[in-house]
């Protein structure tokens, strides 16, 4: 945004121009949101976050609300735009360490936008934890104060909002957590910066979207056979704790893998063979099975990790399949635990490799990048997909996936009801469909995230790894299904 705002001033649009456009959009979602509001309270820092704030006052006081300001810190700071705000805005103001939260008060909150660098202050701190326990609506001005942008990380304290208006575009900030809890409901304002300043900025971090990959979906032939919707392969691990690798199986024939088989110890045969039917069953006891059953080409993706244990024979299979797509789950990856280094050089060349680890998984290849507090979830997962040359989709409420020197997208539609075992091998196994209908690894990812989301929905609250599984649907393939769930 920081570009954005520089082209657009290069542009000839005033710069003032657009912080009076924001203000006018902060007092607008007020109006409409607390009709019944005894006073607006707009806190303003000294930067252009106060500088919105303080512009929405006079639009408040204009249509005839009852309207305070705070200011934090000496007025004659104010610089630039703000100090024009500042300027043009005659409302008298108190210092923010006056103001005293009382029941029915709306705040506005313009103490910190995008320019926060460090926690906030104790003062500040006391200040919103009263005005939470007051639970006063908050409408936050580009992010609730506290929020950095950038990581959604809270810097010392935060306001919890219940409106947050931003500009132009969501930032990471509103997408990942707790960032994206403490906005309350988000509008995303367009204060008139043309498309085309915007789009050119476009960074190659996204919110996960069916625009970020519908086109690679397939679009299935009337006259297509199995074989030609791919052969999924996922491994099981021992009899009692096959439930895991069947779950993927049945996710990847639910996906749209044209024939899934399911690889497994043959002691495990009966137990399996008992929940199965669709899905076909091969025994594998050692390596030159394997590598019998992977001399078959038309095998074109396999999954193995969920409930697989044996890290000894994770680590073969795995070195066996290295010229092959792989999605490694679960116990798979816990298995490179101590030599990461081995799993990455096996996978390099063309991108071939979904890591699905969630945080305790991903400490265990990448355990630098999980104790470094400066990085934000999108820094692990850019530099882990880079180190492992691998698609990683770094699991949890706000699931980042990343590719090698590439895309990030941030997932926003997973509800928290998947939070249940088994969810997550239903995931690898619709990744694992994906990439064996031939989608390139970080689209089948990306897709494969959102449809396990739109399936938790579906689900609805109760439901059990079982459930999602019926709950598969088919992707959006067109432009005009690009609506978020
Ligand atoms: N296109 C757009 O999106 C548009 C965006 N606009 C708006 O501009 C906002 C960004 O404005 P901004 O850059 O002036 O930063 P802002 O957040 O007001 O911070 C101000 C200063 O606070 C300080 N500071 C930092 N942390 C601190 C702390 N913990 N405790 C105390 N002080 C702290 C720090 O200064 P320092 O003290 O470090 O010198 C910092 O520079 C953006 O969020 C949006 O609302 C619109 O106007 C129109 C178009
Ligand atoms: N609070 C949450 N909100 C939304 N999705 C979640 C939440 N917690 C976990 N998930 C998702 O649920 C799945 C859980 O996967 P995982 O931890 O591997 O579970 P399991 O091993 O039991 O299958 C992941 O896709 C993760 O992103
Ligand atoms: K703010």
């Amino acid at each position: 945004m920081v570009k954005v705002d520089r082209d657009a001033a290069v542009s000839g649009i005033s710069s003032f121009g657009l912080m009076r456009a924001a203000g006018h959009a902060v007092a607008a979602s007020a109006l409409r949101h607390y009709p019944e509001a005894t006073r607006f309270v707009c806190l303003c820092g000294l930067g252009n976050n106060g500088g919105d704030a303080l512009i929405a006052a006079a639009a408040l006081a204009g249509s005839g609300a009852r309207v305070a300001v705070y200011l934090m810190g000496d007025p004659a700071r104010f610089t630039g735009d703000a100090a024009r705000a500042f300027a043009a805005v005659s409302i008298p103001h108190q210092p923010l360490d006056t103001y005293v939260p009382t029941i029915g008060d709306v705040v506005i909150d313009g103490l910190f936008g995008a320019g926060l660098s460090r926690a906030v202050s104790s003062d500040v701190a006391a200040l919103m934890r009263t005005v939470t326990d007051l639970t006063l609506p908050v409408i936050a001005i580009d992010l609730p104060s506290g929020v950095d942008g950038r990581s959604g990380q809270v810097l010392g304290e935060s306001f919890q909002a219940a409106q947050t208006v931003t500009f132009m575009t969501r930032k990471p900030g509103h997408l990942l957590l707790p960032g994206r809890t403490l906005c309350g409901v988000l509008q995303v304002i367009n204060i008139g910066i043309p498309a085309r300043i915007v789009t050119s900025h476009r960074a190659s971090l996204v919110e996960n979207t069916a625009a970020l990959w519908h086109k690679a979906v397939q679009v299935l032939d009337p006259a297509a056979h199995k074989y030609r919707r791919g052969h999924l392969i996922v491994f099981s691990g021992a009899a009692p704790s096959s439930g895991a690798a069947r779950m993927s199986a049945t996710a990847g024939l639910s996906a749209g893998a044209g024939l899934v088989t399911m690889v497994a110890p043959t002691e495990a045969l009966p137990t399996l063979a008992a929940h199965l039917t669709a899905i076909m069953l091969r025994p594998v006891d050692t390596d030159e099975m394997l590598s019998d059953l992977v001399k078959d080409t038309r095998l074109n993706a396999f999954v193995l990790g969920p409930g697989f244990g044996a890290p000894d024979r994770a680590r073969r299979y795995v070195a066996a399949l290295s010229d092959r797509s792989l999605v490694l789950d679960a116990d798979g990856i816990t298995a490179f635990r101590d030599d990461p280094q081995f799993l990455f050089a096996a996978f390099r060349g063309p991108v071939r490799l979904v890591l699905t680890p969630h945080d305790g998984e991903f400490s265990r290849l990448f355990p630098d990048l999980a104790a470094d507090t400066a990085l934000s979830k999108i820094d692990r997962a850019t530099i882990a997909a880079e180190r492992s040359n691998a698609v990683i989709i770094l699991k949890g409420s706000d699931t980042v996936i990343s590719e090698p020197n590439g895309r990030v997208a941030i997932n926003a539609n997973a509800p928290p009801w998947l939070a249940t075992a088994g969810s997550g091998d239903v995931l690898a196994g619709i990744v694992g469909a994906h990439l064996a209908q031939g989608m390139p690894p970080f689209e089948a990812a990306t897709s494969a995230v959102w449809r396990h989301g739109v399936a938790g929905n579906k689900a609805g609250e109760g439901m059990t790894a079982e459930n999602l599984l019926r709950a598969i649907r088919p992707l959006p393939r067109m432009p005009s299904s690009l609506a978020r769930p």
